[in-house]
């Protein structure tokens, strides 16, 4: 099959609020890392060619993986913010989609992958999220709560976010130029006036950020691997 996509991974980050010894891509889950977990799973789908993956720039982790040295993968500098990292990897895009998915999300599910590549071909583009499913509270900043807010309607973003390569490009170039806070691809797609579809996702394609998420990931991976044996 001839490839419709090419796949964005930003692993530039420094895991700060996981604390740990590296940058959380590289710590080890199940037999192997987060990021190789993550990598893994986009090289089984057939329509995504190359994986573009921004690391930081004295990253010192990446080259030693086996998968470094995968064909398909192909490195880039990140930058300051994930934004960054992500124009960054942007710029060796020759395909007419690019897909977006966090090095730290290890746990995505096949066919919210295919769903979300089929949904992101359209103009407004589509990222994957999971409705809310807890009552939401506004904080006062003084540790109380200033209101509830209405959860119809309130969805966690996740990824792969997928849209037209040139499209999501100069909507990012854009925002960051005017300063704009840019957290997901979907984020500078709005500021340009689109409105990205919501494809539902499962609530287990969580983003390794905190220690007590690791066991959570690998808890996820483990019933993967055990429903495939069935
Ligand atoms: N300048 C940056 C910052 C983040 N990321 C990547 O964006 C993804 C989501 O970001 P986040 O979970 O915030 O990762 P970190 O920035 O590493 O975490 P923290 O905020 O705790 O430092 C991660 O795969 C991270 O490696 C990136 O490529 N470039
Ligand atoms: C892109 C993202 O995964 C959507 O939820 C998330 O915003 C990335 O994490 P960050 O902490 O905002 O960088």
């Amino acid at each position: 099959m001839i490839p419709s996509y090419t796949a964005v991974v930003p692993a530039a980050g420094i895991g700060s609020r996981m604390a740990a010894d590296r940058p959380k891509q590289y710590l080890p889950l199940g037999d192997s890392t987060v990021l190789e977990h993550t990598l893994l799973g986009l090289l089984k789908h057939d329509t995504i060619g190359t994986i573009v993956v921004a690391i930081a720039e004295h990253d010192a982790w990446f080259n030693n993986l086996a998968i470094a040295r995968h064909p398909r993968i192909i490195t880039v500098s990140g930058g300051k913010e994930r934004a960054d990292s992500v124009l960054n990897a942007l710029q060796q895009v020759a395909t007419e989609w690019v897909l977006v998915h966090d090095a730290a999300r290890p746990c995505l599910h096949p066919a919210d992958l295919a769903a979300v590549m089929v949904a992101g071909q359209q103009a407004q583009g589509a990222i994957l999220a999971c409705r809310v499913r807890d009552t939401m509270k506004r904080g006062n900043g003084l540790g109380a709560i200033a209101s509830s807010v209405p959860r119809e309607e309130l969805w966690h973003a996740l990824t792969p976010q997928c849209f037209a390569t040139t499209t999501l490009r100069q909507a990012l170039t854009d925002a960051l130029a005017c300063g704009a806070s840019i957290t997901d691809e979907a984020s500078a797609m709005e500021w340009a006036g689109f409105n990205p579809a919501l494809v539902e996702g499962r609530a287990d394609n969580i983003k390794i950020t905190r220690p007590e998420d690791l066991a959570l990931a690998q808890f996820f991976l483990k019933q993967t691997v055990d429903s495939c044996q069935l």
